[in-house]
């Protein structure tokens, strides 16, 4: 039975959870936003966006061959991009439209089940073109870029290459006779792979090669490439490109492919803000720091928290309402059939979601502040706070993208069969955050590369040196004594740290034992990954931990007192969560008893219990849009059942009652003529 509410049916038992909510909904919603002029922004850019109906789509893209879902693409590409122009540009009050506003980013979700064609102009290319180049060389192509005169994306990535970049094998080779640079791809393993749009869409793109000048090489560096003519869109002489093929996901990004055979572009494409090849073919270095091209990855990075987060949102949004209309078995035999949201194995696998979800968005604001100060010092000529941050930016980005995947994996388990529908959205969530743990640095890769500041920053605490914010803790590593553990949030936090500090310690350890047995420092190293990788990742657990509890406290400060309890509730959550996660960690590095922690898995069983009652208010406040959500299962309205039935009869399968398959090969099998 469904009932009424603001002119749309509701199902009852949605109606009923919405009832029963204890706390102001949209005062967490502004919370989750950043505050309530972000909200009201937001709300007024979703409206121009999407109430004119022009993200939908007349079949669904799922029915779709792989050439219609990519023309399809590029259609609602184009409208979107010209809103940007339009509408939206002024309403989101960004100088240059769209680039980083994850409002923008968020919006654009509701025209695509999977990714647009345009995802690497404005995430990789726009951005390289803002960080890259000089003055003047930004002053020609960003106005082209951002009015989408022309389409770029970004091109490293090689088939024999993707996370050592100092070995990819593309070489861009100054001719000083011309004052042009030869690209060229010496061998297969040299041509570009996967970069986002080179399949089919864009006509430039930043490729990365190793730059060669006067006889020597000095590593790889940016260059901006016009791969396809301007008016016909017909790939010039001396490129070859093309589209990788299907993947697991991003199957409307046509991924490319790209080689040169010695093709030759002007002086002036390579990015010079950090280095310069003169006319003579002279190389200069302008950067203080090495690996300043690196830069829009690092960028990248960091908005990938953000979009992690809100996708993990999405997810739980979906399966917890769909738990709350959900009823299945019989556990009371006179009582009706709970709501599956009422099981406790399914608050655990739900509520660390929401969680997370609410962590992960306060950290990427945190993250994105950080970054803009790193930015801000840079740009004063002082590097000293990069290594620090890439440090927290590389573990972020691996733990956010790969804790995310696993609970969009979670939240499908938690729907049951009907999650496995496409229509459920959760499928193509998944597809599109798993990758995330990949691109853009490997999950492990990334983590080795926060393991490195690590076990420097502990061998500074070793030698009572000062320590950058993030690593604080470590000055404690030395005290000869294990922390003690304490089930406050704040102890909690410091058992974290205390974890991190431990396993930095027992890394550095092993090390050196295995340099005084005659390894070397390289092979030391090596054999210690597996527990390097361990120490990054407890490293992120704390920061991730200490920044949600206190930007929680900071701003619930005067939120009312019932909000105040239920995200007390969340992060309490999610520092048992993932105590209970480590035990034995805690068993190693901490005072913690048994008894501490049986205590504690009931503290956390109790705790699911009391945030139950506020679990759709809690997704509610999200404040996902049906057009967003994409989902049968998680729409607003929770018609469930009918919503899975209304998409099964759009299948082209439907259309007839008998397949051509029944004459054409069931019925000879069946009446033994085959
Ligand atoms: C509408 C608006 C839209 C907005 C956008 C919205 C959303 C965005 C969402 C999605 C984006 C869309 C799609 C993205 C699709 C994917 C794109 C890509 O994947 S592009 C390719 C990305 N590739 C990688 O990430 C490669 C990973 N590899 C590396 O980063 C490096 O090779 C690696 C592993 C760091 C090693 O580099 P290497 O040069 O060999 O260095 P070393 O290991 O020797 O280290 C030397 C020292 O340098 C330090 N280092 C390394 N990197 C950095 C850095 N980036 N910054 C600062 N410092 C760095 C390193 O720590 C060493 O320091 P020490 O010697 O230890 O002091
Ligand atoms: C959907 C998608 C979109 C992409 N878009 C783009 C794009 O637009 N532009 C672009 O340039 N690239 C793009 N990429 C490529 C992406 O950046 C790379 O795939 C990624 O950086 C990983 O590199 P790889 O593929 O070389 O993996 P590999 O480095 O070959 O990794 C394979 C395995 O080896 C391990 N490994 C590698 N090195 C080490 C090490 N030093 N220590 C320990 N373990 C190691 C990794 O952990 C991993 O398990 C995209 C990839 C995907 C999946």
């Amino acid at each position: 039975m469904t009932q009424t509410n603001n002119n749309m049916t509701v199902n009852p038992d949605l109606a009923m959870e919405r009832a029963k909510c204890n706390f102001n909904v949209l005062e967490v919603t502004h919370i989750f936003d950043g505050g309530e002029r972000n909200t009201l922004q937001r709300k007024k850019i979703e409206d121009v966006a999407l109430n004119s109906g022009a993200s939908k789509d007349a079949l669904g893209e799922e029915h779709m061959s792989p050439k219609e879902k990519y023309e399809n693409a590029v259609r609602k590409s184009c409208i979107y991009a010209t809103m940007m122009k339009n509408e939206l540009a002024e309403l989101s009050g960004l100088e240059s439209f769209g680039v980083s506003s994850p409002v923008i980013r968020r919006t654009a979700d509701a025209f695509f089940k999977e990714v647009s064609p345009f995802l690497l102009h404005l995430g990789m290319f726009v951005p390289t073109i803002m960080g890259q180049c000089t003055p003047e060389q930004q002053s020609y192509w960003l106005p082209r870029a951002l009015d989408m005169q022309i389409i770029g994306t970004y091109a490293q990535t090689e088939l024999g290459h993707g996370t050592f970049i100092r070995g990819l094998e593309t070489t861009a080779t100054y001719d000083p006779e011309t004052e042009e640079f030869v690209l060229h791809s010496p061998t297969l393993s040299s041509y570009k792979w996967w970069a986002g749009g080179l399949g089919k869409t864009v006509n430039y793109c930043i490729v990365v090669a190793q730059l060669y000048t006067k006889g020597e090489c000095h590593g790889t560096h940016p260059f901006i490439v016009q791969i396809r003519d301007e008016d016909t869109h017909v790939p010039l002489p001396g490129i070859k490109v093309g589209e990788i093929g299907p993947k697991m996901g991003f199957n409307t990004a046509d991924n490319g492919f790209l080689g040169f055979d010695h093709y030759r572009i002007p002086r002036e494409h390579m990015l010079m803000k950090n280095a310069q090849v003169l006319k003579d073919g002279t190389y200069v270095k302008v950067a203080r720091h090495g690996k300043l091209t690196y830069g829009t990855m690092v960028f990248v990075r960091v908005v990938l928290v953000n979009e992690v987060a809100f996708n993990l949102a999405k997810a739980s949004t979906i399966a917890v309402r769909y738990s709350a209309i959900r009823r299945q078995s019989k556990p009371k035999p006179d009582e009706v059939e709970p709501q599956i949201l009422d099981y406790v194995t399914q608050q655990h696998k739900l509520f660390i979601a929401i969680a997370t979800a609410h962590a992960l968005q306060l950290c990427s604001t945190w993250l994105w502040e950080s970054f803009s100060a790193v930015l801000a010092q840079m740009k004063g000529g002082n590097t000293d706070t990069l290594p620090e941050f890439h440090a927290l930016s590389s573990c972020l980005k691996a733990i956010s993208t790969s804790d995310s995947a696993h609970l969009i994996e979670q939240c499908r388990h938690a729907c049951g069969g009907h999650g496995y529908m496409i229509s459920s959205g959760i499928p193509n969530l998944y597809n599109f955050v798993s990758a995330t743990r990949t691109y853009e640095g490997d999950y492990t890769v990334l983590l080795l590369q926060t393991a490195r500041f690590l076990v420097k920053a502990y061998e500074q605490a070793e030698a009572k040196k000062p320590l950058t914010p993030t690593v604080s803790y470590l000055a404690h590593a030395f005290s000869g004594s294990r922390a003690t553990w304490d089930n406050s949030p704040d102890g909690i936090i410091r058992s974290f740290q205390a974890l991190a500090a431990g396993k930095t310690a027992v890394c550095v350890t092993n090390m050196r034992k295995r340099m005084r047995a005659g390894l070397s420092q390289v092979d030391a190293w090596e054999m210690s990954t597996i527990q390097l990788v361990a120490a990054a990742e407890a490293h992120c657990r704390a920061v991730i931990a200490d920044t949600y509890r206190k930007e929680i406290v900071r701003l619930t400060a005067n939120s009312s007192p019932n909000v105040k309890v239920v995200m007390d509730q969340l992060t309490t959550l999610y520092l048992y969560y993932w105590a209970l996660e480590r035990t034995g960690d805690l068993l190693m590095f901490t005072s913690v008893s048994q008894k501490d922690l049986v205590d504690l898995q009931i503290a956390y069983e109790e705790l699911l219990l009391k945030i139950r009652p506020n679990a759709v208010g809690l997704v509610d406040a999200f404040d996902l849009r049906d057009e967003l959500l994409h989902s049968t299962l998680g729409s607003y309205d929770g018609r469930v059942y009918e919503r899975l039935m209304e998409e099964a009869l759009k299948s082209p399968m439907n259309k007839e009652p008998v397949s051509d398959a029944y004459s054409k090969y069931l019925r000879p099998m069946m009446k033994g003529k085959l």
